[in-house]
């Protein structure tokens, strides 16, 4: 995998461009958009609890419990479309992944605010795939220290890695736009590490 590093210090990111044709993108966003058991995610923000707009699925090979946001959650088992997207991920990374969280933003009016994904459950230094499907949006990563940002555009299909350092010294975030009319899928394929109990 010989691949430029998208971040200049601190962590490695890598953009894969799209993976899939437009016409599996198109058939993996329609499955997802009806299979998935898609959930309102409660966030709790300056101590109130607020239903989000953005829908949420957690899926994993076990029922991963995951913290995020202070709410935990019970992985349900994987579908088959996400076994295959799973698999095709593995390929083209090279590494092996265990869950994957899936946000669905139904237009550009929903995003996902600056934040690392740093769960103890992760472990140290945790690689994260993210698959996008559907609308194309703007990523965004924020170095913690510096507040050097680096900007880019998910494409339908496209193939996202952070890996390394990168969720320690570096934010994201998914900005909200007025310009994207259709929704979006997104997977991140995460390896848990960690189980309680
Ligand atoms: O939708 C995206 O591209 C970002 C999703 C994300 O950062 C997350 O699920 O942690
Ligand atoms: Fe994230």
């Amino acid at each position: 995998m010989e691949r430029d590093n998208i971040l200049p210090k601190e962590g490695e990111a890598y953009y894969f461009g799209s993976i899939l044709t437009p016409k599996e993108a198109d058939y993996y966003f329609e499955r997802l958009f009806k299979t998935i058991d898609w959930q309102q995610d409660e966030v709790i923000i300056f101590g109130k609890r607020i239903v989000t707009k953005r829908k949420t699925g957690w899926y994993g090979e076990k029922e991963f419990e995951y913290t995020y946001s202070k709410i935990t959650r019970k992985a349900k088992i994987w579908t088959p479309e996400l076994v295959a997207l799973m698999k095709l991920v593995e390929k083209r990374t090279g590494l092996e992944f265990n869950s994957c969280l899936l946000n669905l933003y139904h237009s550009g009016e929903e995003g996902m605010s600056w934040h690392s994904d740093a769960e103890a459950e992760l472990g140290k230094d945790p690689a994260i795939a993210s698959l996008s499907l559907g609308a194309e949006r703007k990523f965004v990563l924020k170095n913690k220290a510096s507040g050097e940002k680096i900007s880019l555009e998910l494409e339908n299909g496209s193939l996202l890695l952070m890996k390394g350092q990168t969720q320690k010294f570096w934010l994201h975030s998914l900005p909200k736009t007025k310009k994207v009319k259709e929704p979006r899928i997104n997977l991140t394929f995460r390896k848990i590490v960690k189980t309680k109990k």
